[in-house]
């Protein structure tokens, strides 16, 4: 639907996004995540057409709109800032985009009207509709500018870090409500964001940017599971990463030397998710398959249905042990008690010196 071909921008000399490709489907939840300053901003401000490509093209069913103006794209746009006329209701401030868009203008009022009710209460705005902007919650004026870009039907909708100014409570409830909207029309959503959880939990595929180029796009547990690049698996938050070198058929690090399945050439990182792994009780034996570590406990965060442990490495970084309080109740720990934590040897990932996924150790115990 929407196609982007090896897309380029430099700003003073230094890449922003760098031959960047990307297939967007019609009626999809895309996420984009990426730290800060890796492009992603930037990324749609070229799709909306405010910023220049420096070279490469987009694509919207079939025409190439790389130099289209902005407001005949076809695409939404909600910014990080609301961007709302603070002289104007809730009603006209939703209306306002559909009477003036350029691409055909609804003028008739009856129409304006049903339009704008409809949406409204799609994004459970009904009651307010008659409310000044400057009388609305942080969450409410995230739902007028919602409202207001997809009054106008846009094909795809980007949305830049459309949570990131809600507090905890709110965060959770829009996103339920977002993917419900979007659901209802059918629209592609393309969703910023720098939170690792956000972009897990609602995308139906997921982009990973960094320093302006595309490390992965898949569908998120794919990415969860099955991370293709060390950095990948850095940004989403949900591995612990030691560097270090094949010896002897072992990754060996200066935390420990821990079996690997087959011969692994080029070996340079292992990864270890924090829900793989487990502290081992006093005097309970490392089970056979296992690989196993010494740390010293640091601290334990209770997160309601999990708890996470984390503990300090020998080489000074942390390893992060998650636990879910439905299958085991929480341990506790004295502050620097050494212990000893292990996993499935086959559970650990193993990346290239260049950072690439070579091939996990499971995959390479089943061959
Ligand atoms: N108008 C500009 N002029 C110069 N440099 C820019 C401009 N816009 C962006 N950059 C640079 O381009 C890079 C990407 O910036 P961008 O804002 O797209 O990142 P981001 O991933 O959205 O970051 P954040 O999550 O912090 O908003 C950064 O190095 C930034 O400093």
């Amino acid at each position: 639907m929407m196609e982007v071909r090896a897309l380029a921008k430099a700003f003073s000399g230094v890449k922003a996004i760098d031959e960047f490709s990307l297939q967007v489907h019609a009626d999809e939840y895309l996420t984009l995540l990426g730290p800060s300053g890796s492009g992603k901003s930037t990324l749609l401000r070229l799709l909306a057409g405010l910023e220049k490509p420096d070279s490469g093209s987009i694509w919207l069913n079939g025409v190439d709109i790389t130099t289209q103006p902005t407001h005949m794209r076809n695409l939404g746009f909600v910014q990080q800032k609301y961007a709302l006329f603070p002289h104007l209701n809730v009603i006209d401030n939703v209306a306002f985009g559909l009477r003036h868009r350029e691409l055909d203008p609804v003028t008739d009022p009856a129409r304006v009207e049903k339009r704008v009710a409809d949406i409204l209460e799609l994004v459970g705005l009904t009651d307010l509709g008659g409310r000044m902007v400057g009388q609305l919650s942080g969450g409410q004026k995230q739902r007028v500018s919602l409202a207001r870009t997809l009054v106008t039907e846009p094909k795809v909708c980007l949305l830049d870090e459309p949570l990131g100014a809600l507090d905890a409570n709110l965060r959770e409830r829009m996103t339920v409500e977002l993917q419900k909207i979007r659901r209802a029309l059918g629209v592609t959503f393309m969703h910023v964001t720098g939170n690792e959880a956000e972009a897990i939990a609602m995308g139906d595929r997921m982009i990973v940017l960094d320093r302006g180029r595309l490390l992965q796009v898949d569908p998120p547990d794919t990415i969860f599971t099955v991370p293709a690049t060390i950095d990948v698996a850095r940004y989403i938050n949900a591995y612990n990463i030691l560097s270090g070198t094949l010896s002897d058929g072992r990754f060996t690090s200066s935390n420990g030397a821990f079996p690997v399945v087959g011969d692994v050439p080029e070996l340079g990182y292992y990864a270890v998710r924090y829900d793989a792994a487990h502290v081992l009780a006093p005097g309970e034996m490392v089970p056979d398959g296992s690989a196993s570590m010494s740390a010293r406990f640091i601290a334990s965060e209770f997160m309601g249905s999990q708890i996470i442990y984390i503990f300090r490495r020998i080489d000074g970084g942390t390893f992060e042990v998650v636990r879910h309080l439905s299958r085991e109740d929480p341990a506790s720990y004295e502050r620097d008690q050494q212990c000893t934590i292990c996993w499935h040897a086959a559970d650990a990932l193993l990346f290239d010196v260049k950072g690439r996924l070579v091939m996990d150790n499971s995959m390479r115990g089943a061959a």
